[in-house]
């Protein structure tokens, strides 16, 4: 095919070059085909190739006669078969007469003036610091001016806590130094950390300065020391305050008279040459310090990293990661959450702290990817160490400032050059990177022999939620971006070009959003990178964009003829798809809603409600924490059917956390799963804290539901029960109808409201659930996510969705007589093939024994009867000694008295053997917390026992259960309940 294609191009008319789409008809291949095999060869598009084809004429033509007019050249172009615009062809002539080496490439679009402007800076050692350009660049004026002072160097003491960089400045000094001539080339640059020898001073002194034969015992030969070696370079003392003080003699006299003398020696033998150097973590207050300072000239203080801004500290991360992406050789992927943390921890140790904290992450990343034999080493939360974690905690108070720079999981190659690393790199390196998504996804689902036509659908609608993802990270950013930081990424030009570009986009649109000219000029610097090297723009989705933002579209083809007579930069057609979503976000408020895990609290009385509330203003999580307090007068159907409703609100795709105060309540999770295909995990806990830190890792749009369980495992370990429910991937799926409306989710929940008016009973059996593409703009992808979870059997939609495998409504025809009753004849004919779910069944009668039944226990006081009936409990091996402790700790949490004179104690399921229900009778009324108790009723229940325990606390709240009070056996009480309940069974 790819012989064929070249010699169809071969062949073809320099003034008409073949499109793809004529290429794929004459192939009768399809269009993207023709357009994959073109690139492979790399071979332009037919637009590029007019041009050049068009480049040669004008410059023929201007060679034949140089005096020929430009009207001229345009009218025998357009007689020999062109049609040509005098304005392109005088463009073209300039590009010619600029380009005079007429060596142009085909497929270089840009203008080599424009390429001029973009003047790469000069190299500098200092550069590769982090924080030059900022917080360094006093002190890196200083070390310049140190070094540069003549003959060779001013002495330096270099001062900071422990890990701030000084001995990184001192290379970078001595590197300047070799640099600009000051040292020769090879001159040495001795280090000696006098800390090493704390504790053998006579080593010490012996190592810096050497010593004669017989100095001291032992010493059977003269030996030279670091001084002397250091003769014509630098000598780098670092912790200099360790030095004793017959050293710190001898180094004085090297500073003052240029001479050393070695141990044993009496007089000073040595001249020496050396710029001297030292680093201390003390204060310079001390008294060594102190005369040091007296004698050397320059002081250099390094800050330590929290004083220094948060956007150098995401800089340094990112050389680090770097570095040990050089060092292992492997690919570093580092989840955003790591990224957070590592920006917001406490780091005593400064840069040298975070150094090995990422480096016991990336280790820890390594064994795994060795373990699971992953391609990439992942850096997960669960690889960073426990303090470094911490970070995270409060990330509430400073989500917008580190949101700012970690947009997301970040890759770090083996071959990332630390020196390119820059401030806000995953900003800038966004566009580039989508371009290079989009290839390697393309051709990664192809392999996988998925349909061209899907494939545009999943990569288009994948790419245009991370553009309107990035473009909502950059509003947030630009908050306090530079301009000047713009321009030193961008270019003048690029920036003068952009703001062009809006006035041109305002002009039709009004005011756009202030971020776009950031997140424009980005883009449009890597794209004319792009079209720079010859490589093409691929956009998946193009047919796509133009109808969906048929305005923006052409306000993109006004922009690019506008670029072309002024830049003389010519973007292909896929690139005005990309502009016209950047055009779009900039007027349209309403971005992409990032689904997140989803929080549910289920708890007896009011505990769930009262710790929602807690964690909600916490957080300020806008109501992400959902509640439902379990009230005892409802059946367990009706519970249950509460709990779906919720969890199908709460549901944003991502699955569901649920908390509930109960071992037996852990079904529930399941019961959702199964009815709904929610997934859920469940933890048999409820607390604040607990709450918390489950919320805290939901509403990090970055985070799986199993990267949350996982996280908040690794953390809380201690006594944490869970369980999971993932969605079943089998028929079993309760069918759901999607209704989908353009204009947001309101319009679809009237039409819900109409078909579940005209078709009753439809909510039995099958669930309906509503989207609006204002809130998802790339409903494809929702539809596909969704129908992992359920089963999908009818999409009613006021605009045609093509899912080829969904029946497919007209919402409007919905609206109407006729064809509500067609929906309704398909609904009942999918509701026969639908059957209904049996509840498990219920062990009310087992529950109950009368061996726990108790009646008129002669207990005062609540400890002494919650005591009795546990150690019952116990004894009759129902449940584990532990669970004694359990019941306190929940009555310590929130009092379980209920109206009426019964209390409820319980604890949760892991300490209970035998699911059992302890019942006593009062002899006199017990003052629980606030009100009086005369019957008591422990749970000691498993998850199994959900129904029957529902049915037994819908009995106990009711006025009838209290008249056990008056029964005088335990076989009696029993049969009352069991009477009581026998409905419910
Ligand atoms: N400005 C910087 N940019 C990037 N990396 C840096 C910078 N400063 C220091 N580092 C790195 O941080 C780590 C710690 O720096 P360094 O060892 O120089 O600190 P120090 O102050 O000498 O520490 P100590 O007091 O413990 O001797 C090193 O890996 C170093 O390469």
């Amino acid at each position: 095919m790819k012989e064929k294609l070249k010699k169809l191009i071969q062949k073809e008319d320099g003034k008409n070059p073949l499109t793809d789409t004529e290429i794929a008809q004459k192939l009768k291949i399809r269009r993207e085909e023709a357009t994959m095999i073109r690139n492979s060869l790399e071979i332009p598009d037919s637009r590029e190739r007019r041009k050049v084809d068009l480049l040669k004429k004008i410059e023929l033509l201007m060679r034949k006669a140089p005096n020929r007019t430009m009207v001229d050249v345009t009218r025998s172009l357009n007689a020999s078969g062109y049609e040509v615009s005098r304005c392109t062809v005088v463009r073209y002539a300039e590009e010619i007469r600029q380009n005079s080496r007429n060596d142009q490439k085909q497929g270089q679009v840009v203008s080599t003036a424009f390429e001029k402007s973009q003047g790469a800076s000069e190299p500098d050692v200092f550069s590769k610091l982090v924080g030059h350009s900022r917080s360094l660049k006093g002190i890196i004026q200083l070390a310049k001016a140190a070094v540069l002072y003549p003959p060779h160097g001013l002495h330096t003491i270099i001062t900071g806590p422990t890990g701030v960089g000084k001995s990184e400045l001192a290379e970078c000094m001595y590197e300047f130094a070799v640099e600009s001539g000051v040292f020769e080339k090879n001159s040495p640059f001795v280090v000696f950390n006098a800390a090493d020898y704390a504790e053998n001073q006579q080593l010490l002194l012996s190592q810096l300065f050497g010593h004669i034969k017989g100095a001291f015992t032992g010493a059977d030969m003269d030996k030279m020391g670091l001084v002397e070696k250091a003769d014509g370079g630098i000598l780098f003392i670092d912790e200099i305050h360790r030095l004793p003080h017959e050293g710190q003699e001898i180094l004085f006299q090297l500073i003052d008279k240029g001479k050393v003398r070695r141990l044993g020696e009496t007089k000073l033998s040595t001249s020496i040459k050396v710029m001297l150097i030292s680093a201390t973590s003390e204060p310079l207050e001390s008294y060594l310090l102190t005369t040091f300072k007296r004698r050397i000239p320059m002081v250099i203080e390094i800050p330590d990293l929290t004083s220094r801004p948060l956007v150098e500290r995401h800089h340094i991360i990112n050389n680090f990661f770097v570095n040990e992406a050089h060092r292992i050789g492997i690919a570093i992927l580092v989840k955003a959450d790591v990224y957070k943390a590592l920006m917001l921890y406490k780091c005593h140790g400064n840069l040298g702290q975070l150094r090995s904290d990422i480096q016991v992450a990336c280790a820890r990343g390594l064994l795994n990817k060795l373990a699971k034999q992953q391609d990439n080493v992942v850096v997960n939360i669960s690889e960073v160490s426990e303090h470094v974690m911490k970070g995270l905690i409060d990330i509430r108070n400073h989500r917008d400032k580190v949101e700012k720079y970690v947009l997301g999981d970040v890759k770090i190659s083996p071959d990332a050059n630390v020196h390119e690393i820059r401030t806000n790199d995953s900003i800038y390196q966004f566009p580039e990177e989508i371009y290079r998504y989009t290839e390697e996804r393309y051709l990664s689902l192809l392999s996988e022999g998925i349909e061209v036509e899907a494939i545009n659908r999943i990569v288009g609608g994948e790419v245009e939620i991370q553009i309107q993802q990035y473009i909502k990270s950059m509003k947030t950013y630009t908050g306090d971006m530079d301009l000047r930081e713009l321009v030193s990424v961008v270019g003048k030009q690029i920036l003068l070009l952009t703001e062009d570009i809006i006035n041109i986009a305002e002009k039709r649109f009004g005011k756009l959003d202030g971020s776009l000219k950031f997140s424009l000029a980005i883009h449009l610097k890597a794209t004319i990178s792009r079209l720079k090297e010859g490589k093409k723009i691929q956009n998946n989705n193009l047919k796509e964009i133009i109808n969906n933002y048929p305005q923006e579209f052409t306000a993109a083809r006004e922009i690019s003829d506008y670029l072309e007579q002024t830049y003389s930069i010519c973007l292909p057609e896929e690139e005005l798809g990309f502009i016209a979503i950047y055009l779009n976000s900039g007027y349209r408020k309403n971005f992409y809603h990032v689904p997140k895990v989803g929080v549910f609290i289920i708890a007896h009385g009011r505990v769930a409600s009262a710790v929602a509330e807690v964690v909600n203003k916490l957080l300020g999580v806008m109501n992400h924490v959902k509640a439902l307090d379990m009230h005892l007068d409802k059946s367990p159907q009706e519970t249950i059917r509460d709990v779906i409703k919720m969890a199908e609100e709460i549901d944003e795709g991502r699955g569901i956390i649920i908390l509930v105060d109960m071992g037996s309540l852990a079904y529930l999770g399941e019961f959702i799963t199964k009815e709904t295909g929610i997934e859920t995990r469940t933890l048999t806990r409820v607390d604040t804290v607990l709450a918390i830190e489950v919320t805290r890792r939901a509403t990090l749009p970055d985070l799986s539901i199993d990267d949350i369980m996982a996280s908040i495992r690794y953390e809380l370990s201690g006594g944490l029960e869970y369980k999971e429910a993932s969605v079943d991937t089998a028929n079993g799926k309760k069918p759901t109808i999607l209704i989908i409306c353009v204009t947001g989710s309101g319009t679809a929940k009237i039409i819900r409201n109409k078909i579940v008016d005209a078709i009753p009973g439809i909510e039995l059996k099958f669930h309906i659930e509503t989207k609006g593409i204002i809130e998802f703009p790339k409903m494809d992808i929702e539809i596909s996510r969704i129908k992992k979870r359920k089963n999908i059997i009818a999409i009613v939609s006021t605009i045609h969705l093509v899912v080829t495998d969904i029946h497919f409504v007209n919402a409007q025809e919905v609206l109407k007589n006729e064809g509500m009753k067609k929906f309704k004849d398909f609904i009942m004919m999918k509701s026969n093939s639908s059957k209904d779910q049996p509840l498990p069944a219920s062990t009310l009668d087992n529950l109950i024994q009368e061996k726990n039944i108790y009646v008129n226990l002669p207990y005062d006081h609540k400890k002494d009867a919650l005591t009795y009936l546990c150690k019952e409990l116990i004894k009759g091996k129902a449940v584990k000694d532990e669970y004694l402790d359990g019941v306190f700790s929940r009555e310590e949490l929130f009092t379980t008295e209920l109206e009426g004179g019964v209390a409820i104690p319980h604890s949760d399921e892991t300490s209970v053997l035998e699911s059992s229900i302890a019942i006593a009778t009062l002899k006199n009324p017990i003052l629980w917390e606030n009100k009086y108790v005369n019957i008591i009723v422990m749970l000691a229940v498993d998850k199994n026992c959900f129904t029957a325990l529902s049915t037994m606390l819908g009995y106990i709240i009711t006025e009838d259960f209290k008249k056990i009070a008056q029964l005088t056996s335990a076989k009696d009480i029993k049969e009352a309940i069991m009477d009581a309940c026998k409905e419910h069974i």
